[in-house]
Parts: structure tokens; C-alpha cells; sequence
């Protein structure tokens, strides 16, 4: 059943199929491969040197460097102004460069036309599948790595990514580029073994085939497309040994397959294997001392240093004013309370703070920074971390992984040192997974590292989204809500924790709907109102406020103020 070309088949196809789980990792769909292949695979043709006069392996070698930067350099140039479309867009942005590719070499004299091009047959089984080896191991090195964190953050929450301090642009575009070049080899594999390539080789069919592969074998483990490619190449040498002949077969199963597994299982094949997720085995005394040292180096504002400074600040939505004259000074070591009705415009303005939202008046400082000016990776990278009103963890990620990616400011790179397999790359990893653990221990989530983010419950999602905050080492802590859908008892724990992190020199800007935890925790309380500061105080003060009390606490009469 295994001739020599069904293993090289198969072989090519994983290959190819990893040229999609190259981008589908980060979340991309992009169907462009096929034109990257199709370019590398005319052009090395051309250019290499002929097996006759320097032999098959070098000529072959030769060319998938030519192909491989072809494809690379097609994905850098398509990348560039495509990187910021999305989902579909994407898609359909790609695989129109993919046929004006087809288009373009079709009409063209060097690659000869709809008749294409002889290319001298080199590719032996064994080449194909040492080629197929070194591209899993390199999406096997990249899973656990700082980089294939980040890049399976921003697949399942871009936002999120962007807010602990990941340059989503240039991740996307890293991802993007990696995949031209596999697509690229991949196209210079195939032309050294079929002999004749034809720009129809590479048509929408041939993409189709490669994301369907991927898909199948699933892409949120490296192992995926090699399980599609196995499985989908399979189907037809099955139906030979039986002796069913019909070709319709093999792609009416694959379609099939393919609505299958996005409907029950979507994590595709690699699914059904249990995913190894980071895990903290344990960590001594003496080794968490060090990470501490190491890890949570930033120097905070200190008390009466300026923190964020906020003047005149507006938000305009079409007609609507989100917020309106916002002056705000905060100073190191302050708990702030924003609270205010629903509507009122807090999350918006700490959207500014944060650069999440960019300010249509007034003018902002946030240690040091303008968040609306500079992107919201580098807002965070100088001190500012925040949770979300609505949860935005990174779902399939464990809770461990997900204050991992947490702290991915603090953490060094690790993927080019985890493919030499240094030991310093292991012990950088093992460094932020015990000052992950220890933000998780902090907010009393430690016994849960190993659970995936979507299966914790309500509360310990809420606590789970702080510890991720928290590892990035922030100044400045902006929550969101933290309390809702905690019970008393939680939230007195939440309230002793905000105290102890401000002991340690965080600021805090807290948004809550629980008056009397806000009074309870916070040093100073703001209270919008239709987007203005109606008033600032201490929260005697604040309690006493007739203005307040009239435009908040007043219509939610069930609260205790004092
Ligand atoms: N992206 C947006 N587009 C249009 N209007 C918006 C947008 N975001 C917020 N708004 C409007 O701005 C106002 C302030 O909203 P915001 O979410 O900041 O209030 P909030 O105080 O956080 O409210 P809540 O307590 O309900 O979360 C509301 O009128 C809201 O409808």
C-alpha cells in the first residue's frame, strides 16, 4: 500500500499543510499559499543549477533556498498591507493574489505557459520526508515557546494579546512570512518530483486541498497537519486495495471531514490526542526568590509621583459624548475608585488610558507615555495592565499558559534557543512559569494552573484575568468590574488583595459596581456621570455627596455606602 510516491505524497501534503497551520496558529486564514508555492516553484525551477552538473542533493538544495526566499519575500510583500484584514477578508485578499499568480504565469514566456514547465525528477522519499521532519520539528520547538504563546493568544483574543504587551502586527506578519516560505518549499518539492508543473498545480483547488488538510488534522497542535495529510492521502490507496475505483471519493470525504470536524471537533484530529499544557511540576523556596528578583525588576512611580495625568479628555461617538472633560491626576501607590452608572462612561475612559481608544479632545499622560499615540503593546510594556469587563481570557489556553502569556514583557524570547534545544532556553521558560504560578498563588488560583481558562468557573475566571495582569510586572493596574459574579466572601478577599498590591507600590484604577467594596478598598473615589467627573473624594466624602447620591447611589438604593 505504501508505493514510494504515496509516501512522498503524503509527505508533500503535510508539508503544504503546514504552510496553513503556520497562520491558522495565530488565527489567520489566509489562502494565498498556493500562489507563494506556485512562484517558488517556477522560479527555482528556473534559476537552480541543473542536477547533471552539480548533482541531485545540491541542485535540489539550491533550489529550496531560491523557493523558499521566493515565497517568504511574496508573503513579506502580500503581508505587508494585508496583515491588518481579518477572517474572511483575509481570505478572500489572498487567494485573489493567489490567481493573479496563476493568471500571471499562465500569460508568461519563461514558465511556459498552460503547458508549464519539465523540471528534472530528484526528490527521493527519504528527502521529502527529512524535509517533513524538520518542518514539525520546528512548529513542535515553536508551541510551547514564548512566540507560539503569543501567537496562540492573539488567535483566541487579539485584544487581550495586544493589552498584555504582544506586537500583534509584527506576530501576524512573522506567522504570514514563515508560511510563504513553507509554501514555497513546498512548491520546489513538488516540481523536483512530478516531473511537469503547471500553473494549475497551484490553483484555488490546491488551496483548498492544503487548508482542508490542515483543518482536519487540526491546528492547534503540531502534530495536526501530519495526521490530515496521513489520513486525506490515504483515502484514495484504501479505495485502490478495495478496488473502488470512483475518484469523486477521496473529495467528497474530505468535504465531508471537513464539516465534521468543524462541527464537533474543532480542534481537528490532533484533538484527540491529549496535549501536553504547562505545567509547573514544582518550584523550591530558593528558586522563586530568584525568579522574583529577576522577573519583577520595574522600578514603580513612587508616592506623589505623577502616574496618569488626564486633561480635558473627551470621547466622542458620532453624537454621543462616552466622556466629556475628563481631568484626572493619579499618583503612585493610589487605590482609585471610578464608579458611576451604567453608561457613564467608565470603561471607556480607562479604553484611553489603557490606548485601547483613542481620545477625540483633551490630552493624556500615562507613565510617561501618550496612550493614544503609541500602540497599545508598548502602553503596556511601560507599566500598564489591566483586566476586562467582559472576560477575555485566551480560552483553550490553561490558566497556567494564559498568565504566561501574562507575562510575556517580562519573559525572553525562547523559540530560536528552544530550536538548538539550549538549556537556557528551559530554564528561561521555567523561570516565567514559577513567576506565572506565583501570580496565581496570589490570587488563590494555583490548585487550577493546569485547567483550561474556559472551564473555571465565573469567579475564578475574574481572579484569573488578575493574575494574568499581574504578570507582566505593572505599575499602573486597571480592573474592570473584578467583582461581578463574586459572592461577599470573595470579594473581601479581592479587596485585601488590591491592599496588598498597592503596599507594593501598584496603582490602582478600580471600576466597580459594588459601592461598598470600593469604599472599603479605595484611597479616592471618582464618579462619572453622563461622561464628566460629577465628583472626587474620599469616599466619606464621596458617600456624603448630594450630587452623587442624587445621580448614582441614589437610584441604586439597596447599596450601603458607609
Ligand atoms: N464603541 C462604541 N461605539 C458607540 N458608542 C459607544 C461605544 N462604546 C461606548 N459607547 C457609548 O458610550 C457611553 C459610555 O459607555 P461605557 O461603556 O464607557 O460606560 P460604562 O460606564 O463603562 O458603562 P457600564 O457600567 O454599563 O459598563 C455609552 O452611552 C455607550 O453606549
Amino acid at each position: 500500500m505504501f508505493t514510494d510516491s504515496t509516501l512522498v505524497f503524503i509527505a508533500l501534503a503535510a508539508i503544504f499543510a503546514y504552510s496553513f497551520y503556520a497562520v491558522l496558529v495565530a488565527g489567520q486564514l489566509s489562502l494565498g499559499q498556493a500562489g507563494f508555492a506556485s512562484l517558488a516553484a517556477f522560479t527555482a525551477a528556473s534559476l537552480a543549477p541543473s542536477p547533471k552538473d552539480v548533482g541531485d542533493l545540491p541542485a535540489l538544495m539550491i533550489a529550496i533556498v531560491i523557493g523558499m526566499a521566493v515565497g517568504a519575500a511574496a508573503a513579506l510583500v502580500l503581508g505587508l498591507p494585508t496583515m491588518r484584514l481579518r477572517g474572511v477578508f483575509l481570505a478572500i485578499a489572498t487567494l485573489a493574489f493567489a490567481e493573479a499568480v496563476r493568471i500571471l504565469i499562465i500569460n508568461m514566456e519563461w514558465t511556459g505557459g498552460a503547458q508549464g514547465m519539465t523540471v528534472p525528477k530528484v526528490l527521493e522519499p527519504w528527502m521529502a520526508w527529512v524535509v517533513l521532519a524538520l518542518v514539525a520539528y520546528w512548529f513542535w520547538r515553536q508551541g510551547p515557546s514564548r512566540y507560539g504563546r503569543a501567537l496562540e493568544a492573539i488567535r483566541e483574543d487579539e485584544l487581550a494579546a495586544r493589552a498584555m504587551g504582544i506586537d500583534v502586527g509584527t506576530h501576524r506578519l512573522s506567522a504570514f512570512v514563515a508560511a510563504g516560505a513553507i509554501a514555497g518549499l513546498y512548491g520546489v518539492l513538488w516540481a523536483f518530483f512530478v516531473r511537469l508543473i503547471a500553473p494549475e498545480d497551484f490553483g484555488f483547488a490546491a488551496a483548498i486541498d492544503g487548508l482542508v488538510t490542515a483543518v482536519v488534522g487540526g491546528s492547534t497542535a503540531f502534530i495536526g497537519p501530519l495526521l490530515g495529510a496521513g489520513f486525506l492521502t490515504m483515502v484514495p490507496e484504501v479505495q485502490r486495495a478495495v478496488g473502488i475505483e470512483a475518484g469523486w471519493i477521496r473529495p467528497f470525504l474530505a468535504s465531508l471531514l471537513l464539516l465534521l470536524v468543524i462541527l464537533f471537533l474543532p480542534g481537528g484530529l490532533a484533538s484527540l490526542i491529549p496535549r501536553r499544557a504547562a505545567r509547573l511540576v514544582s518550584g523550591s523556596e530558593s528558586e522563586r526568590a530568584e525568579v522574583e528578583s529577576r522577573l519583577a525588576q520595574r522600578v514603580h512611580p513612587a508616592a506623589g509621583e505623577t502616574v496618569v495625568d488626564l486633561k480635558g479628555l473627551g470621547k466622542d461617538y458620532g453624537g454621543v459624548h462616552a466622556n466629556k472633560d475628563i481631568d484626572l491626576h493619579i499618583t503612585g501607590g493610589e487605590v482609585i475608585g471610578l464608579i458611576g452608572p451604567n453608561g457613564a462612561g467608565k470603561t471607556t475612559l480607562v479604553n484611553m488610558i489603557s490606548g485601547l481608544a483613542k481620545s477625540t479632545s483633551g490630552t493624556a499622560q500615562v507613565l510617561g507615555l501618550d496612550p493614544g499615540k503609541v500602540a497599545v503593546h508598548k502602553v503596556a510594556a511601560a507599566g500598564v495592565s489591566r483586566t476586562f469587563q467582559h472576560s477575555k481570557l485566551f480560552a483553550r489556553l490553561t490558566a497556567l499558559e494564559n498568565v504566561m502569556v501574562g507575562g510575556h514583557l517580562v519573559g525572553r524570547p525562547t523559540f530560536l534557543r528552544r530550536l538548538l534545544w539550549l538549556p537556557s532556553a528551559r530554564r528561561d521558560e521555567r523561570r516565567l512559569a514559577v513567576h506565572s504560578a506565583r501570580c496565581l498563588e496570589r490570587v488563590g488560583l494555583l490548585d487550577k494552573e493546569g485547567v483550561k481558562a474556559s472551564a473555571l468557573s465565573y469567579g475564578d475566571q475574574r481572579r484569573l484575568e488578575i493574575a494574568r495582569a499581574l504578570a507582566s510586572d505593572p505599575s499602573l493596574l486597571i480592573l474592570d468590574e473584578p467583582a461581578a459574579g463574586m459572592n461577599h466572601v470573595e470579594a473581601d478577599a479581592l479587596s485585601d488583595l488590591i491592599g496588598s498590591l498597592a503596599r507594593d507600590g501598584l496603582t490602582i484604577l478600580l471600576i466597580e459596581h459594588n459601592v461598598g467594596m470600593v469604599m472599603k478598598t479605595c484611597s479616592r473615589i471618582v464618579v462619572l456621570n453622563f461622561g464628566q467627573v460629577i465628583a472626587t473624594g474620599t469616599p466619606e466624602e464621596i458617600a456624603n455627596n448630594p450630587a452623587v447620591v442624587e445621580a448614582y447611589l441614589g437610584s441604586s438604593e439597596s447599596e450601603d455606602v458607609s
